[in-house]
Protein backbone atom coordinates (compact mmCIF):
# COMPACT_ATOMS: atom_id res chain seq x y z
CA UNK A 1 0.00 0.00 0.00
CA UNK A 2 1.63 3.09 -1.19
CA UNK A 3 1.16 6.51 0.82
CA UNK A 4 -2.12 8.53 0.30
CA UNK A 5 -2.79 11.96 0.15
CA UNK A 6 -5.62 13.43 2.99
CA UNK A 7 -7.84 14.54 0.23
CA UNK A 8 -10.36 11.27 0.46
CA UNK A 9 -9.93 10.91 4.29
CA UNK A 10 -11.20 14.64 4.29
CA UNK A 11 -14.53 14.28 2.16
CA UNK A 12 -15.49 11.25 3.69
CA UNK A 13 -14.56 12.84 7.32
CA UNK A 14 -16.60 15.91 6.12
CA UNK A 15 -19.67 13.83 5.25
CA UNK A 16 -19.43 11.64 8.56
CA UNK A 17 -18.84 14.34 10.85
CA UNK A 18 -16.29 13.17 12.33
CA UNK A 19 -11.93 13.82 12.21
CA UNK A 20 -9.48 12.46 11.01
CA UNK A 21 -6.12 11.91 13.54
CA UNK A 22 -3.03 13.40 12.73
CA UNK A 23 -0.33 11.83 15.42
CA UNK A 24 2.99 13.35 15.54
CA UNK A 25 5.74 11.01 14.68
CA UNK A 26 9.61 11.02 15.92
CA UNK A 27 10.52 7.49 16.33
CA UNK A 28 9.64 3.82 16.21
CA UNK A 29 8.00 2.82 18.90
CA UNK A 30 5.55 6.25 19.05
CA UNK A 31 5.12 5.29 14.86
CA UNK A 32 4.65 1.25 15.63
CA UNK A 33 1.58 2.19 18.83
CA UNK A 34 -0.31 4.51 16.57
CA UNK A 35 -0.06 2.03 13.27
CA UNK A 36 -1.24 -0.93 15.56
CA UNK A 37 -4.20 1.36 17.02
CA UNK A 38 -5.06 2.26 13.81
CA UNK A 39 -5.33 -1.11 12.08
CA UNK A 40 -6.93 -2.54 15.04
CA UNK A 41 -9.52 0.39 14.74
CA UNK A 42 -9.49 0.54 10.79
CA UNK A 43 -9.58 3.96 11.09
CA UNK A 44 -7.95 6.41 8.99
CA UNK A 45 -4.54 7.85 9.57
CA UNK A 46 -1.98 10.83 9.45
CA UNK A 47 1.38 10.66 10.58
CA UNK A 48 2.96 13.99 10.96
CA UNK A 49 6.58 15.07 11.34
CA UNK A 50 7.48 18.22 12.60
CA UNK A 51 10.51 19.76 11.53
CA UNK A 52 12.03 19.24 15.21
CA UNK A 53 11.11 15.62 14.33
CA UNK A 54 13.36 15.71 11.23
CA UNK A 55 15.95 17.12 13.03
CA UNK A 56 16.30 14.30 15.85
CA UNK A 57 15.19 11.22 14.10
CA UNK A 58 16.42 12.81 10.41
CA UNK A 59 13.96 13.04 7.29
CA UNK A 60 15.42 9.34 5.74
CA UNK A 61 15.20 7.13 8.68
CA UNK A 62 11.13 8.93 8.95
CA UNK A 63 10.44 7.92 5.58
CA UNK A 64 11.95 3.71 5.92
CA UNK A 65 10.13 3.77 9.25
CA UNK A 66 6.68 5.01 7.59
CA UNK A 67 7.72 2.92 4.64
CA UNK A 68 7.69 -0.29 6.91
CA UNK A 69 4.36 1.00 8.50
CA UNK A 70 2.57 1.08 4.86
CA UNK A 71 3.86 -2.88 4.44
CA UNK A 72 3.37 -4.05 7.99
CA UNK A 73 -0.41 -2.95 8.44
CA UNK A 74 -1.32 -2.31 4.84
CA UNK A 75 -3.14 0.21 6.02
CA UNK A 76 -3.74 3.65 3.59
CA UNK A 77 -1.76 6.15 5.31
CA UNK A 78 -0.99 9.96 4.85
CA UNK A 79 2.33 11.61 5.70
CA UNK A 80 2.35 15.38 6.69
CA UNK A 81 4.70 17.89 7.15
CA UNK A 82 3.44 19.46 10.27
CA UNK A 83 3.94 23.61 10.56
CA UNK A 84 6.71 23.94 7.64
CA UNK A 85 7.73 27.19 8.05
CA UNK A 86 9.40 28.55 4.62
CA UNK A 87 9.20 27.23 1.00
CA UNK A 88 12.35 24.70 1.49
CA UNK A 89 11.43 22.88 4.07
CA UNK A 90 7.92 22.11 2.35
CA UNK A 91 9.65 21.31 -1.11
CA UNK A 92 12.52 18.89 0.58
CA UNK A 93 9.34 16.82 2.31
CA UNK A 94 7.25 16.85 -1.23
CA UNK A 95 10.29 15.91 -2.86
CA UNK A 96 11.28 13.43 -0.16
CA UNK A 97 8.25 11.50 -0.72
CA UNK A 98 5.75 12.87 2.07
CA UNK A 99 2.09 13.17 0.57
CA UNK A 100 1.02 16.28 2.76
CA UNK A 101 2.86 19.37 3.83
CA UNK A 102 1.66 21.84 6.08
CA UNK A 103 2.89 25.35 5.06
CA UNK A 104 2.57 27.54 8.08
CA UNK A 105 2.65 31.69 7.05
CA UNK A 106 1.04 32.61 10.30
CA UNK A 107 3.39 34.58 11.45
CA UNK A 108 3.23 36.92 8.59
CA UNK A 109 1.34 39.24 7.42
CA UNK A 110 -1.77 38.14 5.45
CA UNK A 111 -0.35 39.00 2.15
CA UNK A 112 2.18 37.38 2.45
CA UNK A 113 1.14 34.44 4.10
CA UNK A 114 -0.96 34.27 0.95
CA UNK A 115 2.16 34.52 -1.24
CA UNK A 116 4.22 31.84 0.43
CA UNK A 117 1.11 29.23 1.12
CA UNK A 118 0.28 29.60 -2.90
CA UNK A 119 3.89 29.19 -4.04
CA UNK A 120 4.14 26.19 -1.93
CA UNK A 121 0.59 25.09 -3.15
CA UNK A 122 1.29 25.32 -7.28
CA UNK A 123 4.71 23.22 -6.22
CA UNK A 124 2.78 20.60 -4.42
CA UNK A 125 -0.68 20.55 -6.61
CA UNK A 126 1.69 19.76 -9.57
CA UNK A 127 3.17 16.56 -7.71
CA UNK A 128 0.19 15.16 -6.27
CA UNK A 129 0.50 16.25 -3.27
CA UNK A 130 -2.00 18.21 -0.86
CA UNK A 131 -1.02 21.54 1.28
CA UNK A 132 -2.47 22.70 4.77
CA UNK A 133 -1.93 26.55 5.52
CA UNK A 134 -2.55 28.39 8.63
CA UNK A 135 -4.56 31.54 9.23
CA UNK A 136 -4.51 33.29 12.93
CA UNK A 137 -2.32 32.33 15.62
CA UNK A 138 -2.03 29.49 18.35
CA UNK A 139 -0.29 30.55 21.90
CA UNK A 140 1.97 27.38 23.47
CA UNK A 141 4.81 26.20 22.22
CA UNK A 142 5.81 25.60 18.78
CA UNK A 143 9.37 23.72 17.57
CA UNK A 144 10.64 25.19 20.95
CA UNK A 145 9.52 28.63 20.65
CA UNK A 146 6.54 29.95 23.06
CA UNK A 147 3.97 32.24 21.88
CA UNK A 148 2.42 33.91 24.27
CA UNK A 149 -1.00 34.73 24.84
CA UNK A 150 -0.76 37.90 23.88
CA UNK A 151 0.42 37.50 20.63
CA UNK A 152 -2.58 35.10 19.69
CA UNK A 153 -4.69 35.98 17.36
CA UNK A 154 -8.33 33.94 16.40
CA UNK A 155 -8.62 33.40 12.64
CA UNK A 156 -11.10 36.12 10.87
CA UNK A 157 -13.47 34.27 9.48
CA UNK A 158 -14.16 36.69 5.63
CA UNK A 159 -10.14 36.42 5.92
CA UNK A 160 -9.94 32.88 5.94
CA UNK A 161 -12.71 32.89 3.16
CA UNK A 162 -10.33 35.34 0.87
CA UNK A 163 -7.20 32.87 1.93
CA UNK A 164 -9.00 29.70 0.67
CA UNK A 165 -10.05 30.96 -2.28
CA UNK A 166 -6.52 33.11 -3.27
CA UNK A 167 -4.07 30.57 -2.37
CA UNK A 168 -6.18 26.87 -3.21
CA UNK A 169 -4.73 25.26 -0.55
CA UNK A 170 -6.66 21.97 0.82
CA UNK A 171 -7.09 22.49 3.72
CA UNK A 172 -6.55 25.02 6.46
CA UNK A 173 -5.41 25.47 10.02
CA UNK A 174 -7.66 27.78 12.28
CA UNK A 175 -7.44 29.50 15.75
CA UNK A 176 -10.10 29.95 17.96
CA UNK A 177 -8.52 29.40 21.31
CA UNK A 178 -6.60 25.91 21.20
CA UNK A 179 -2.99 25.64 21.97
CA UNK A 180 0.67 23.88 21.57
CA UNK A 181 1.59 21.80 24.89
CA UNK A 182 0.78 20.66 28.16
CA UNK A 183 -0.72 24.10 29.61
CA UNK A 184 -3.47 25.05 27.57
CA UNK A 185 -5.27 27.06 29.93
CA UNK A 186 -5.87 28.42 33.28
CA UNK A 187 -9.10 27.63 34.50
CA UNK A 188 -12.18 26.76 32.59
CA UNK A 189 -11.15 25.81 28.73
CA UNK A 190 -12.72 28.36 26.85
CA UNK A 191 -13.08 28.00 22.62
CA UNK A 192 -14.61 30.12 20.42
CA UNK A 193 -17.38 27.59 18.52
CA UNK A 194 -19.04 30.85 17.30
CA UNK A 195 -16.62 31.58 15.18
CA UNK A 196 -15.79 27.97 14.32
CA UNK A 197 -19.71 27.48 12.73
CA UNK A 198 -18.93 30.73 11.11
CA UNK A 199 -16.12 30.09 9.82
CA UNK A 200 -17.80 26.40 8.40
CA UNK A 201 -20.62 28.17 7.05
CA UNK A 202 -18.39 30.46 5.04
CA UNK A 203 -16.24 27.23 3.76
CA UNK A 204 -18.92 24.82 2.46
CA UNK A 205 -17.34 21.18 2.14
CA UNK A 206 -13.73 22.61 2.83
CA UNK A 207 -11.57 21.07 5.40
CA UNK A 208 -10.61 22.63 8.88
CA UNK A 209 -7.84 21.39 10.82
CA UNK A 210 -7.45 21.58 14.89
CA UNK A 211 -4.01 21.91 16.45
CA UNK A 212 -3.31 22.38 20.13
CA UNK A 213 -5.91 19.41 20.36
CA UNK A 214 -4.62 17.66 23.55
CA UNK A 215 -6.64 16.41 26.18
CA UNK A 216 -4.07 16.23 28.20
CA UNK A 217 -5.48 13.44 29.81
CA UNK A 218 -4.96 13.13 33.48
CA UNK A 219 -4.02 10.09 34.14
CA UNK A 220 -1.18 10.00 32.33
CA UNK A 221 -0.17 14.03 34.36
CA UNK A 222 -0.96 12.01 37.73
CA UNK A 223 1.58 9.03 36.68
CA UNK A 224 4.05 11.07 35.64
CA UNK A 225 4.10 13.30 38.84
CA UNK A 226 3.13 9.99 41.33
CA UNK A 227 7.07 8.61 39.76
CA UNK A 228 8.76 11.63 40.04
CA UNK A 229 7.98 14.04 37.48
CA UNK A 230 7.19 17.85 37.50
CA UNK A 231 3.95 18.64 35.86
CA UNK A 232 2.06 21.11 37.30
CA UNK A 233 -1.16 22.73 36.05
CA UNK A 234 -0.96 21.40 33.08
CA UNK A 235 -4.81 21.23 31.42
CA UNK A 236 -6.21 20.46 27.66
CA UNK A 237 -9.03 20.09 25.79
CA UNK A 238 -11.75 18.59 26.93
CA UNK A 239 -13.07 15.55 24.65
CA UNK A 240 -16.76 16.28 24.33
CA UNK A 241 -15.17 20.21 22.78
CA UNK A 242 -13.20 17.51 20.24
CA UNK A 243 -16.31 15.66 19.41
CA UNK A 244 -18.58 19.15 19.04
CA UNK A 245 -15.51 20.46 16.31
CA UNK A 246 -15.33 17.10 14.64
CA UNK A 247 -19.46 17.95 13.61
CA UNK A 248 -18.44 21.65 12.47
CA UNK A 249 -15.97 21.15 9.59
CA UNK A 250 -12.73 20.32 11.59
CA UNK A 251 -11.81 17.06 9.72
CA UNK A 252 -8.25 16.84 11.30
CA UNK A 253 -7.45 16.54 14.85
CA UNK A 254 -3.86 17.14 15.76
CA UNK A 255 -2.71 15.02 19.32
CA UNK A 256 1.31 15.27 20.47
CA UNK A 257 1.15 16.09 23.70
CA UNK A 258 -1.04 12.91 24.32
CA UNK A 259 1.65 10.65 22.86
CA UNK A 260 4.58 12.64 24.89
CA UNK A 261 2.60 12.14 28.19
CA UNK A 262 1.40 8.72 27.85
CA UNK A 263 5.03 7.41 26.55
CA UNK A 264 6.51 9.10 29.74
CA UNK A 265 4.58 8.03 32.10
CA UNK A 266 4.55 4.77 31.33
CA UNK A 267 8.53 5.09 31.15
CA UNK A 268 8.40 6.97 34.78
CA UNK A 269 6.39 4.18 35.93
CA UNK A 270 8.79 1.16 34.62
CA UNK A 271 11.73 2.64 35.62
CA UNK A 272 10.46 3.57 39.07
CA UNK A 273 8.72 0.30 39.85
CA UNK A 274 11.50 -1.75 38.42
CA UNK A 275 14.72 0.53 39.34
CA UNK A 276 17.62 -2.72 37.93
CA UNK A 277 16.24 -2.78 34.70
CA UNK A 278 18.41 -1.42 31.75
CA UNK A 279 17.79 -2.73 28.67
CA UNK A 280 15.37 0.13 26.84
CA UNK A 281 13.16 -2.68 25.28
CA UNK A 282 12.11 -3.56 28.75
CA UNK A 283 10.98 0.22 29.03
CA UNK A 284 10.32 1.15 25.34
CA UNK A 285 7.65 -1.90 24.72
CA UNK A 286 4.96 -0.90 27.73
CA UNK A 287 5.40 2.77 26.35
CA UNK A 288 4.45 1.52 22.93
CA UNK A 289 1.60 -0.40 24.16
CA UNK A 290 0.83 2.79 26.39
CA UNK A 291 0.51 4.83 22.93
CA UNK A 292 -1.52 2.24 21.39
CA UNK A 293 -4.03 2.36 23.86
CA UNK A 294 -4.17 5.85 24.06
CA UNK A 295 -4.72 6.37 20.28
CA UNK A 296 -7.04 3.47 20.61
CA UNK A 297 -9.30 5.31 22.78
CA UNK A 298 -9.02 8.86 20.67
CA UNK A 299 -9.70 6.86 17.34
CA UNK A 300 -13.02 5.50 19.65
CA UNK A 301 -14.36 8.13 21.29
CA UNK A 302 -12.76 11.49 20.22
CA UNK A 303 -11.95 11.51 16.56
CA UNK A 304 -15.02 8.92 16.20
CA UNK A 305 -13.07 7.64 13.11
CA UNK A 306 -12.97 3.83 14.29
CA UNK A 307 -14.25 1.74 11.01
CA UNK A 308 -13.73 4.70 8.95
CA UNK A 309 -11.57 3.08 6.37
O1 LIG B 1 -0.96 20.87 17.06
C1 LIG B 1 -0.15 20.01 17.32
C2 LIG B 1 0.88 19.63 16.33
O2 LIG B 1 0.86 20.47 15.22
C3 LIG B 1 -0.12 19.26 18.61
O3 LIG B 1 -0.91 19.87 19.60
P1 LIG B 1 -0.82 19.38 21.14
O4 LIG B 1 0.36 20.05 21.75
O5 LIG B 1 -2.09 19.84 21.77
O6 LIG B 1 -0.72 17.90 21.11
O1 LIG C 1 3.22 21.88 16.98
C1 LIG C 1 4.04 21.33 17.68
C2 LIG C 1 4.16 19.84 17.70
O2 LIG C 1 3.79 19.38 18.98
C3 LIG C 1 5.55 19.41 17.34
O3 LIG C 1 6.45 19.72 18.35
P1 LIG C 1 8.04 19.78 18.05
O4 LIG C 1 8.23 20.93 17.11
O5 LIG C 1 8.66 19.97 19.39
O6 LIG C 1 8.39 18.45 17.42
ZN1 LIG D 1 1.44 27.87 13.62
ZN1 LIG E 1 0.36 22.47 15.56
Amino acid sequence: MPLVTSKEMFKKAYEGQYAVGAFNVNNMEIIQGIVDAAKEEQAPLILQVSAGARKYAKHVYLIKLVEAALEDSGLPICLHLDHGEDFDICKSCIDGGFSSVMIDGSKLPFEENIALTKKVVDYAHERNVVVEAELGRLAGVEDAVKVNAKDATYTDPDQAVEFVERTGVDSLAIAIGTSHGAYKFKGECKLDFDRLETISKLLPNFPLVLHGASTVLPEFVEKCNNFGGQIKGAQGVPEDMLLKAGKLGVCKINIDTDLRLAMTASIREHLAKNPSDFDPRQYLKPARAAIKSMVQHKIRNVLNCSGRL
